[in-house]
């Protein structure tokens, strides 16, 4: 389990992670989302100890992870596939981490051959095209046999076997009971790995949510009636969300289409359109995200 409380970073005087609080729970893949500069690699760095939070703190399995004895056998990290001596083979470099981490070398034997990279295990990394190297990079931190692995973007340049490989690797790892935070830009990503959410934009929490829950307030219905406040009063009343939109119309969420028809019926409120709609999942994490996007194009 990873316990974020209050955490912040500032760089200069801005600051890039803001206040953040959120908990990682084993057993289920956490997808860490945020757009481009949005801070997920700096917290991931604070939660390895690699950078030091300017206010509160991090806990891995109930204590810093810094004064772990053996880390490597705690936390098990991807930030970047390249960081490595590409003189080194692959074998030579896991070998090396292994000393370093009083592992027995048959892990790294083991580990290759997860990661499916037996073949060139005697190649130097510094010819492994970007996807060996990911692999690579995922067999170090699963060298340990770590209860927490964190992956930081770890499908960038992969193809679709690799994508599906590392999908695929992550569910197993959180169902062995693992606590897995991976990061990504990109929803589409997380849609299929990820059984839990967590959002930052700016450094600061924008949700932390379970994949089912976000999927459901995706959904949602449009609504046209001839008194709107009186209706979202009611819906509101219900246990709806409503949002006003352009034109006079209400987009409630959490609530069937039936169950809004029926409210308003009951007040007497006549309804010239109920539609229900569906958000893409992509569509509802850029509505989240829209006001924290730091670089955007402009309008054409
Ligand atoms: N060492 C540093 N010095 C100064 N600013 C930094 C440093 N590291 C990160 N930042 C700034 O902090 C903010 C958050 O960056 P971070 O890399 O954590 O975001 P991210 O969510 O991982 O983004 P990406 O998806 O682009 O990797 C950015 O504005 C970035 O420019």
């Amino acid at each position: 389990m990873i316990e974020i409380t209050g955490l912040t970073k500032r760089y200069g005087g801005k600051a890039a992670v803001d206040g953040l609080t959120f908990t990682v729970e084993p057993g289920r893949v956490t997808g860490f989302l945020g757009p481009n500069g949005a801070g997920k690699s700096t917290t991931m760095r604070m939660i390895l100890g690699l950078d030091r939070p300017d206010e509160g703190r991090v806990r891995v399995n109930g204590r810093g992870y810094v004064t772990a004895a053996l880390p490597m056998r705690e936390v098990g990290a991807l930030l970047d596939a390249r960081a490595l001596h590409g003189t080194r083979t692959a074998r030579n470099h896991l070998l090396w981490l292994a000393h370093a981490g009083a592992i027995a070398e048959s892990r790294v034997d083991e580990v290759l051959r997860q990661v499916g990279l037996e073949s060139v295990a005697r190649k130097r990394a510094g010819t492994f095209s970007l996807g060996m190297s990911q692999r690579l990079g995922i067999a170090a931190a699963l060298l340990g046999d770590p209860r927490v692995l964190l992956f930081d973007e770890p499908v960038n340049g992969l193809d679709p076997e690799g994508v599906k490989w590392i999908r695929e690797l992550m569910r197993d790892l959180a169902g062995e009971g693992r606590t897995v935070l991976v990061s990504s830009h990109l929803m589409s990503e997380m849609a299929l790995t990820a059984d839990h959410l967590v959002v930052i934009g700016r450094g600061r929490l924008i949700a932390d949510v379970g994949m089912t829950e976000f999927v459901r307030h995706s959904s949602g219905v449009l609504v046209r009636a001839d008194d709107p406040e009186r209706l979202a009063t009611a819906l509101t009343a219900a246990g709806a969300a409503v949002e006003p939109e352009p034109g006079g119309a209400l987009a409630v969420s959490g609530l069937e289409a039936g169950a809004i028809g029926r409210i308003a019926l009951d007040a007497a409120i006549a309804l010239s359109e109920l539609t229900p709609r569906r958000l893409s999942l992509e569509e509802a994490y850029m509505n989240l995200t829209r006001d924290s996007i730091e670089f955007e194009a402009g309008a054409a």
